[in-house]
């Protein structure tokens, strides 16, 4: 099965997963002077309801809160998409040291990590017939930058000992994800892809210019987790990022000037 390692790793992916090559691969390397600012670009509508969270996992790639999604009480409208996409999870992606772990890249500067919220499309009857629609899914990304500890991800964290090993889950109520969200929705917008398999290209990536905070000590709590499941030789779940893919003429734009 496909994951971050050498023999399994983003270089082989393509093997099982030719999409990999595909015009509108995520993530890429924002260049801000290549963006064009669009006056024209609305500003992000993030409207989450704590009660629709449900509960945190470690699915063997990342951790993730999983909401429940049959109701339109946590959505994302405006912003560069049309219509209501539907908040299904957040997760995130880091690295085996500070110096990096994001996926998306700002002028080749890596993050220590990357938050995705990922939504869908309400035109279509579910995430999965979503994912497979070039307008079915917009994922909003949030970069974590070393600083101050952050209280409201040290919620997150204090359920890691629960779901150490892959495949662990426990319930995870009343969280609200707005709080790890930047002061400033400044973003940059293009059409990309989920960034792990099936990497289908139904993306709309909406990256925030401004980074939220994580401390040292909290990022080395994200590297506690475990890609291996209970019983298996224990292996640390770092470096879980998908390096920049190839823009293929791609237009980036910018909500601001
Ligand atoms: C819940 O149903 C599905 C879950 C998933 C699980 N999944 C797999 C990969 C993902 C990659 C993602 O990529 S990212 N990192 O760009 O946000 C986001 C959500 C994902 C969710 C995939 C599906 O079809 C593609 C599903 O529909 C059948
Ligand atoms: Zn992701």
């Amino acid at each position: 099965a496909w994951g971050y390692a050498p023999n399994n790793g983003p270089d082989k992916w393509a093997d099982n997963f030719p999409i990999a090559n595909g015009p509108r691969q995520s993530p890429i390397d924002i260049v801000p002077g290549e963006a064009s600012y669009d006056a024209g670009l609305k500003p992000l509508n993030l409207k989450y309801d704590p009660s629709t969270c449900q509960d945190i996992l470690n699915n063997g790639h990342s951790f993730q809160v999983t909401f429940l999604d049959d109701t339109d009480n946590s959505t994302l409208t405006d912003g560069p998409i049309s219509g209501t996409y539907r908040l299904k999870q957040f997760h995130f992606h880091w690295g085996a040291s500070d110096n990096r772990g994001s996926e998306h890249t700002v002028a080749g500067t890596k993050y220590p990590a990357e938050l995705h919220l990922v939504h869908w499309n309400t035109k279509y009857p579910s995430f999965g017939e979503a994912a497979s629609q070039p307008d079915g899914l917009a994922v909003v990304g949030v970069f974590l930058k070393i600083g101050d500890e952050n209280a409201n991800l040290q919620k997150l964290l204090d359920a890691f000992d629960a779901i150490k090993a892959k495949g662990k889950q426990t319930t995870f109520a009343n969280f609200n994800p707005a709080t790890l969200l930047p002061g400033c929705l400044d973003y940059w917008t293009y059409d990309g892809s989920l960034t792990t398999p099936p990497l289908l290209e139904s993306v709309t990536w909406i990256v925030c210019k401004e980074p939220i905070s994580v401390s040292s000590e909290q990022m080395a709590k994200f590297r506690s987790l475990l890609f291996s499941a209970e019983g298996e030789a224990e292996c640390c779940m770092v470096d879980n990022y998908r390096p920049p893919q190839p823009l293929k003429g791609r237009a980036v734009r910018a909500s601001f000037q």
